[in-house]
């Protein structure tokens, strides 16, 4: 993380630092109370920085827009690219708030979670800084809007990654943390086109006016998340019916949308569709359960829903394994969902099958295995 914010190209000194931190709303807030945040792996940036990287936060550098604000391609001296939220009016937290939260990313450090390098905080402005990841969305790519053409294997790739990283999330971060907004949209792609998981804090960055008494780390209002998906495209295909029940969020309320990816890897179609007369709706979840066939031995009963980009790829076997697995991921229970840790390694072993069938294909032998595999010839 040192290397790469010297890369930056601002030169900050100690002093600089000193004197950012200083002129910074924190310094009222953490002064002599004993709560200074844990910031030695991000650097504070100072407003004036942001705003000439951005070209003052110009259209043409604004590269998208979440719950938390609009988002900003920034230029670094160094010619480092970096990616700028910057928050909204209405998602300005309190200074207390906004601390915990840095302190939170701060420690976040896994090589399939988007990188947070930074942050601002003054002049009634906060800001966080990220690594910029180049390839975009996993929702835009499965949709052709990305320009990177996506294979079976590669999508399984991708699975794996992201549920490493949310496995690290639920496991292994100190705290725990619960992504609360799981999405393709919230997966990038980077050049090697790895997965990048972002957001994942976001669920925790709401303003205290719309917390809810039981807000915690552990257990957070699910409120918050049924007013973002009003106006978030694509997103209420994810929610987890049953924290929309309970009002409550768990990793297992990731663990559903997660799911839900799986199934948009496969078909590269949006998790609700809005008819024309926009009263009805077409859940993919639904598409697909009911679409499963057990007795096609070849497709699982999804010929016709599976991405025609991929449908000459995917192998029999490693298909109907992720499929029940997605499946799994799906159940109205929580409780009956596994666990990040258990899917990632069940991902694993899927993605080594998929190897070794596309392996056995070309070998060429008669064998029934290979019979069984003749559709998982790799179209370049
Ligand atoms: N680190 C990044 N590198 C490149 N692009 C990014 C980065 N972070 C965000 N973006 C772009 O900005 C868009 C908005 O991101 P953001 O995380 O704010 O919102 P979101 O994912 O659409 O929704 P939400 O905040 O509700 O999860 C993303 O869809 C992506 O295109």
């Amino acid at each position: 993380m040192k290397s790469a914010l010297a890369s930056l190209g601002f030169k900050q000194t100690r002093k600089d630092a000193e004197r950012a931190f200083v002129s910074s709303p924190w310094h009222s807030v953490t002064k002599g109370d004993g709560t200074a945040p844990q910031l030695n792996s991000v650097r504070y940036f100072s407003f004036q920085e942001l705003k000439q990287c951005t070209d003052n936060f110009s259209e043409i550098n604004k590269i998208g827009a979440g719950l938390f604000g609009e988002v900003y391609k920034g230029y670094c001296t160094s010619g480092v690219v970096v990616a700028i939220k910057r928050a909204s009016k209405k998602s300005i937290l309190s200074g207390k708030d906004f601390q915990s939260e840095i302190e939170v990313l701060s420690r976040v450090h896994h090589k399939n979670i988007v990188s947070f390098l930074g942050f601002c905080f003054e002049q009634g402005e906060q800001l966080l800084v990220y690594e910029y990841i180049s390839n975009g969305t996993l929702f835009n790519n499965l949709r052709g809007k990305g320009g990177i053409y996506l294979d079976w294997k590669q999508r399984l790739q991708i699975a794996l990654d992201s549920a490493r990283a949310l496995a690290y999330l639920h496991e292994l971060a100190n705290p725990p943390i619960i992504h609360g907004h799981v999405k393709s949209g919230n997966i990038l792609l980077d050049e090697n086109h790895n997965a990048k998981v972002i957001s994942f804090i976001f669920s925790k960055l709401v303003p205290e006016k719309e917390k809810k008494q039981g807000s915690s780390q552990a257990k957070r209002t699910v409120e918050s998340v049924q007013s973002r998906v009003q106006y978030v495209a694509g997103t209420p295909g994810y929610v987890d019916p049953e924290s929309l029940q309970t009002g409550l969020l768990s990793e297992k309320s990731d663990i559903y949308g997660f799911g839900v990816v799986m199934l948009e890897l496969i078909t590269a179609r949006w998790p609700i569709k809005i008819g024309k007369d926009t009263n009805t709706y077409t859940f993919l979840v639904e598409e697909v359960k009911r679409a499963i066939d057990d007795n096609d031995q070849e497709y699982y009963g999804l010929r016709d829903i599976i991405d025609p980009k991929i449908v000459n790829q995917v192998t029999t076997v490693s298909l109907k394994k992720f499929v029940l697995l997605a499946l799994e991921c799906l159940a109205h229970s929580g409780s009956d969902r596994p666990s990040m840790n258990k899917l990632m390694k069940e991902i694993d072993i899927i993605l080594q099958q998929a190897g070794s069938e596309r392996t056995a294909k070309f070998d060429y032998s008669d064998d029934s295995e290979s019979a069984t595999n003749s559709r998982s010839i790799l179209i370049p």
